[in-house]
């Protein structure tokens, strides 16, 4: 669980983040949409401690993430995996280097026990036959399947993503976000996923938390978006004529 109180950010005296509380539950994808430039990334961002708040709270379970010093983040950070843009993986390493990398950084493992680990993380985004080759040698959907195994491989309790189908074709994306669901299911990780992709909102939104200009504008799931009352999310959501067909339909066989 990562519960956020009354969160506010600016930059240069543009206040980009305004009062946001809510709460992010283990077990489910948390997802975090809005309009570009809304503050989603700056959210996220604050949330793992890239950028330090102005005021507010960050709590991971009961522990006050605003409160501790450099070493006890360092220390909570080997429980987060991220899949972020920034973070790709690194060309010169093949898929299994770049997926042992935060074992060979953070831990005393055999090179047995890591080479285990690595097998069991690869094998569960399903990369089969690939160990030894190299990013560039892998298709997209592949190497977001790499990172999100290097993601997973410290067995983090909290998995961020910040926009994990960015560059991929529609069929690819939805690989990638039953992936994410699942493994968030099975291991019980708190996800939170910024994403533009209305796909995931309908099909893994289990908690939806909607920005708009940098406050907290709705939030609810994929089931309550179909019939929110909010304007702006109406629009922002159901904007493209075939998610309002969509909806409709959801709703009629619902009905
Ligand atoms: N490091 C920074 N310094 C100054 N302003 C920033 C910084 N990072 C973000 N901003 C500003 O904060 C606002 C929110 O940006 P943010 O990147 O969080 O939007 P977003 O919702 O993630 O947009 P997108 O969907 O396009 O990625 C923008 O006006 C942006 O210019």
């Amino acid at each position: 669980m990562i519960t956020i109180q009354h969160i506010n950010k600016s930059f240069d005296g543009k206040q980009v983040l305004k009062d946001i509380s809510t709460m992010f539950t283990p077990g489910k994808t948390n997802l975090i949409i809005g309009r570009s430039g809304s503050g989603k990334t700056v959210l996220l961002k604050s949330i793992v401690g890239l950028h330090e708040i102005d005021e507010g709270a960050i709590f991971y379970d009961d522990r006050d993430f605003t409160k501790m010093n450099h070493k006890l983040r360092k220390k909570l950070r080997q429980e987060m995996g991220m899949v972020f843009q920034g973070g790709a993986l690194f060309d010169s390493f093949s898929v299994e280097e770049n997926v042992r990398f935060p074992l060979d950084m953070f831990t005393n493992k055999t090179a047995k026990e890591k080479q285990e680990r690595v097998d069991f993380c690869l094998d569960r985004v399903n990369i089969k036959n690939a160990h030894h080759l190299f990013p560039a040698e892998i298709s997209g959907g592949m190497q977001k399947r790499v990172a999100i195994a290097r993601a997973i491989v410290m067995n983090p309790s909290y998995l961020f993503c910040d926009e994990p189908n960015s560059g991929l074709d529609p069929e690819t994306s939805l690989v990638i976000d039953e992936l994410i669901h699942e493994l968030t299911v099975d291991f019980k990780m708190t996800t939170i996923i910024n994403t533009h992709d209305m796909n995931s909102v309908m099909e893994i939104g289990d908690n939806i938390l909607f920005i708009s200009e940098g406050e907290k504008s709705w939030e609810g799931t994929k089931h309550d978006i179909l019939h929110a009352d909010n304007k702006k999310l109406q629009e922002f959501v159901f904007a493209n004529k075939t998610y309002r067909q969509r909806r409709d339909e959801k709703i009629e066989k619902n009905n």
